[in-house]
């Protein structure tokens, strides 16, 4: 099993010789903002502040924490934190001890974490405590059982110690691992580079036209590829500028937060754009210091991304991004149709681009496909998924996103739709199969199907169809939601409606139509 694919020596050398991949490690990264931005402020949580120096010094002091419980250079450790200021110096010690973060999100339960962290073979687990009245401590000691490399369960309070120096870590080490949004039965991890992450984060911050004055706030999970790369709370970091950590996205939370860090950029996702203007269009907050907010995770309604400027007085921004590397944006100086109707085009002037139909064939100009990519900042394989990544990949590398896009002449993409067998409840991204795995569980259970259905608010949910075994006893909705609870999974996958049929349409060949089903056709 292959832990990470690299690229092949000859692309690597071309995205060297361009100057994406600068040789630099996240601590001589950290050192260097240290060096320039020492006593501004970095990072605010509440009345807490962490200067650039301050930082830089809290995470060499993570670095040795870790170094002390025997975590070393290599090693997979689950973070599990919500937007709190812990989450920077927790994660830059342990790039700078050459230890890799697994990212998970707070909504994460025993399912996740226990896969993953067994899947990664982690040494340790970094959680909040208590967070929004859950205990992480009792799913610590639920998971510990299945993770049998787990050796230490930590809060970020306990870890102070020692400053330590890392050194021996190299920028084409696995900086850390990302989650996927996936399609297949269990979650699967994408290894990041330092060389190729700084790359997406300095392109990003210079996208974004970030300098010192910008002022972000971390709305969306902070450990979301979104919140932490495009440009998010790196690229503030590598700008100079100042990361506020918001523990709720809500405007009743967000707002005061804007008007008293006199806040300048922000990222959400579609559903929270509209409750956002919702609220905007009757609070007297003063929104005045917001410039630009950033819309992505899931396709944005071309009359909500119309509504933004006139009801927040901020420029929108429309991200198609994916954890996997490739992200498109709208830029600046692009006119309002393209601001309004597309989703970006790509960082890169190396990011490859190819739009095929369903034999790998290029569609003809502006037709719409299946969006194939490679480039100095996507990867070539997840971690430890050789058989996987056999399907996900072409021989030549171009990882397959699953989703369907047109491309303009400008090289601006519209996404059009989704080819990958996953739901995108509002940006959150739940693959079908990892659930119905679940439902399957069930006793009484013979045959489940799991598929998007729309919603006006969140794009689309979840819909269970399950065909009940002949002689079981009848189950309600409730119960099978229930039952999907008491497995462990993050609140998100749990269906939103079940329905009981007792059979499932069938495409022509006789397999199952998800398609159908989606429309509720052919159900008995
Ligand atoms: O995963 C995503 O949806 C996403 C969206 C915007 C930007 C990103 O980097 C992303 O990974």
């Amino acid at each position: 099993m292959n832990d990470f694919t690299p690229w092949p020596g000859s692309a690597a050398e071309r995205y060297r010789a361009a100057g994406y991949w600068q040789g630099e490690t996240f601590s001589a990264w950290l050192n260097g903002l240290a060096a320039r931005f020492g006593d501004r402020v970095a990072v605010v949580d509440g009345a807490r502040r962490w200067t650039y120096a301050s930082l830089n010094e809290a995470a060499s002091r993570t670095a040795g924490a870790f170094e002390d419980l025997g975590v070393s250079r290599g090693d997979r450790v689950v973070v599990q934190l919500p937007n709190i200021g812990e989450f920077l110096p927790v994660v830059l010690g342990l790039f700078r001890l050459g230890a890799l973060p697994v990212f998970t999100l707070p909504s994460h339960r025993r399912a996740e974490i226990g896969h993953i962290a067994a899947a990664t073979d982690a040494v340790a687990y970094v959680h909040p405590g208590v967070w929004e009245r859950f205990d992480y401590h009792e799913l610590a000691a639920e998971v510990s059982g299945t993770a049998p490399a787990l050796r230490h369960v930590i809060t970020p309070d306990t870890v102070r110690s020692r400053p330590f120096e890392g050194t021996d870590v190299s920028a084409g080490d696995v900086a850390f691992l990302q989650l996927s949004g996936g399609s297949t039965g269990l979650p699967k991890l994408i290894p990041r580079t330092h060389d190729d992450y700084l790359y997406s984060v300095r392109a990003s911050a210079e996208i974004c036209r970030l300098s010192s004055e910008t002022v972000y706030l971390a709305a969306l999970p902070v450990a979301h590829n979104f919140t932490m790369s495009s440009p998010g709370v790196l690229g503030v970091l590598h700008a100079g500028g100042r990361v506020v950590m918001c523990p709720a996205p809500s405007p009743a939370v967000a707002f005061p937060l804007i008007a008293a860090e006199r806040v300048t950029m922000t990222a959400l996702v579609p559903p929270l754009a509209l409750v956002w203007l919702d609220a905007a269009a009757h609070s007297d907050v003063d929104l005045s210091s917001l410039e630009l907010l950033q819309v992505g995770g899931a396709r944005l309604s071309d009359e909500a991304a119309a509504r933004v400027e006139p009801v927040l007085g901020c420029a929108l921004q429309q991200v198609f991004g994916m954890a996997e590397g490739l992200v498109n944006y709208t830029r600046h100086d692009d006119p309002p149709e393209l601001v309004v109707g597309t989703q970006g085009r790509p960082i890169s002037p190396d990011d490859e681009i190819r739009i095929v139909n369903a034999s790998d064939v290029e569609v003809a100009a502006g037709e719409v496909g299946h969006l194939l990519t490679r480039g100095p900042y996507t990867i070539r394989g997840y971690y430890r998924a050789d058989a996987h990544n056999a399907v996900a990949f072409t021989a030549d590398g171009f990882y397959r996103t699953g989703d369907l896009v047109r491309q303009l002449p400008s090289g601006h993409l519209v996404v059009e739709g989704r080819a990958k067998d996953q739901i995108n409840r509002g940006g959150e991204k739940i693959a079908a199969e990892e659930v119905e795995n679940h439902l399957l569980a069930h006793p009484a259970v013979l045959d489940v199907s799991v598929v998007a259905v729309p919603d006006p608010v969140l794009g689309e949910r979840t819909c269970a169809y399950v065909i009940l075994r002949a002689g079981a006893a009848a189950l309600t909705a409730g119960e099978v939601r229930a039952f999907v609870r008491s497995r462990g999974l993050a609140a998100y996958k749990i269906p939103d409606r079940v329905e009981f049929v007792s059979e499932f349409p069938q495409t022509a060949v006789g397999k199952i139509s998800k398609a159908r089903l989606r429309r509720g056709e052919g159900l008995s």
